[in-house]
């Protein structure tokens, strides 16, 4: 039975949100997870683009299509709130996150960050990844049943390490970060949302005490170096990109112009929280993009060719702007399958939403993914086509918000260039050196419940081509 979210203030002219709110605490939560876009299309079609229900262990507002998702990622009256939100999935594993801070901290933290993610940083970071990532694509084995995602997982993992954290690690040293890592990770989609030694919670708040001391051991020489280069000791430094070419340096080192800079704290929380923030996102685009050209071989045809026309094994920064086709392939990969599928705000006031009354307390949820699958915005929004984002069709450009994988507003990804700048190095060297296909009538079993991922790690054929 439908049921109002709560009645709108009198006078106010706003609307009652709608909803069926179903068994408190559960709600529709099983099967928005078991069937994400069949599930939204079917509370759009009877309540239009929000409406309310229990999800999550909380009342939940859900708020479909691009103009409500500019009205939340805009946030223009500071009535939507990131760090309650997200603090629920993944608070004591990735403490004091960027994304997890909000308005004037979050602004602040935010400006300095920016430094960390210039032009120059990119190239350097670009430099420091390409041995690691030819190395890592070299050592695969080709046969008929490599699993790309574990593959991907593996080989993101350890550019993680290296251009990250830019610390020579022995082999204990880097398996013991790595599992820390993937445990802090795994802990936030815990259904036991304590500490019970052994399972996922516990496990993560030990992985995040490992990665808190890896941290604070390396950074007094990360800051020494930072601080030999501003007293002019270190030679050689590419303008903007110096002491190490490793986000860890380059946050010791970040300043804005008006010298405010990250404390240690700081840089030790931010590390951990964007390796989460890069790896998990990275290796789901690379998987999602070689799972569609494995079924679309056209398509993988295509991009091969384009790779090789560049005529050298190692692009050059400038040169990843001519990897058209790979970026259109990657646009319509993160329109399939954005790798954050929903973007959760905790309503911090009384607020309102194309005309429904929001009141404080809730949770709202932008569903990136469906919203990527409205038939509204998108024509044929079930079909992989690339050709979408050809200049002459850029059906994106509907609204600013019907492509939105990495956010938008004050917390829009601000990785993204880096993103692309990696998945199109890592692409470009596998299609040089593999040929990859799927079966004919093969569709990936997705797992839906955390961010998403191929349940069967994808089994492709991989064959190496002839030199
Ligand atoms: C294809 C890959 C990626 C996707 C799809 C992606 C997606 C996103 C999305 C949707 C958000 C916004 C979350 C929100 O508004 O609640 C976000 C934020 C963020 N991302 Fe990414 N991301 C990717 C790669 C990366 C990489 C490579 C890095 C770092 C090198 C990174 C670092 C961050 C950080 C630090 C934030 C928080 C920004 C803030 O709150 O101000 N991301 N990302």
């Amino acid at each position: 039975m439908t049921s109002v979210l709560a009645p709108p203030p009198q006078g106010s002219g706003l609307k009652p949100v709608p909803g069926v709110p179903g068994v408190p605490y559960i709600g529709s939560t099983l099967a928005v997870m078991r069937d994400p876009i069949g599930m939204a299309r079917k509370r759009y079609d009877q309540y239009g683009p929000v409406a309310w229900g229990w999800l999550l262990g909380q009342r939940t507002c859900t708020v479909q299509g691009p103009e409500a998702a500019e009205v939340v990622l805009v946030n223009r009256d500071k009535a939507f709130a990131n760090g309650p939100a997200w603090s629920y999935f993944i608070g004591p594993f990735f403490t004091r996150g960027i994304m997890l801070l909000d308005f004037e901290e979050h602004l602040h933290h935010r400006r300095i960050m920016q430094q960390a993610f210039t032009r120059p940083r990119l190239r350097a970071y670009m430099d420091a990844m390409a041995p690691g990532i030819v190395k890592g694509i070299e050592a695969w084995e080709p046969g008929p049943d490599f699993k790309v995602y574990d593959h991907i997982k593996r080989l993101t993992l350890d550019l993680a390490v290296d251009v990250f954290m830019g610390v020579e690690l022995d082999d204990a040293e880097r398996a013991r970060v790595n599992g820390a890592f993937i445990d802090a990770v795994r802990a936030g989609t815990a259904y036991v949302r304590f500490p019970v030694p052994g399972l996922r919670w516990h496990r993560g708040l030990q992985a995040r005490k490992v990665l808190e001391e890896f941290f604070y051991r390396h950074l007094p020489a990360k800051r020494r170096d930072a601080g030999a280069l501003r007293g002019g000791t270190t030679p050689h430094a590419p303008r903007g990109a110096s002491g190490g070419s490793d986000l860890f340096a380059a946050l010791c080192e970040a300043e804005t112009d008006d010298g405010q800079r990250f404390t240690d704290e700081d840089v030790v929380n931010h590390m951990i929280f964007a390796l989460m923030a890069a790896h998990d996102t990275t290796t789901i685009t690379l998987t999602t993009m070689a799972y569609y050209l494995a079924k679309y071989p056209e398509w993988q045809e295509r991009l091969r060719e384009e790779s090789l026309a560049l005529g050298k094994p190692q692009p050059a920064y400038d040169d990843l702007d001519s990897f058209t086709g790979i970026d259109m392939v990657m646009k319509e990969s993160l329109r399939m399958l954005p790798p954050v599928p929903a973007l959760p705000r905790k309503v911090v006031k009384d607020t309102s939403i194309l005309g429904f009354h929001i009141p404080a307390g809730t949770l709202v949820v932008v569903p990136m993914l469906s919203n990527h699958h409205m038939p509204q915005w998108w024509p044929d929004p079930d079909t992989f086509d690339p050709g979408r984002f050809t200049p002459e069709r850029r059906e994106d450009k509907i609204h600013k918000y019907a492509w939105a994988p990495f956010g938008g507003g004050a917390h829009k990804c601000i990785g993204l260039y880096f993103a692309g700048m990696q998945v199109k190095t890592i692409l470009h060297q596998v299609l040089q050196r593999y040929r990859w296909s799927v079966p004919a009538r093969y569709e990936w079993p997705l797992d839906t419940t955390s961010l998403p991922s191929p349940k069967d790690g994808l089994p492709v054929r991989l064959d190496r081509l002839e030199p």
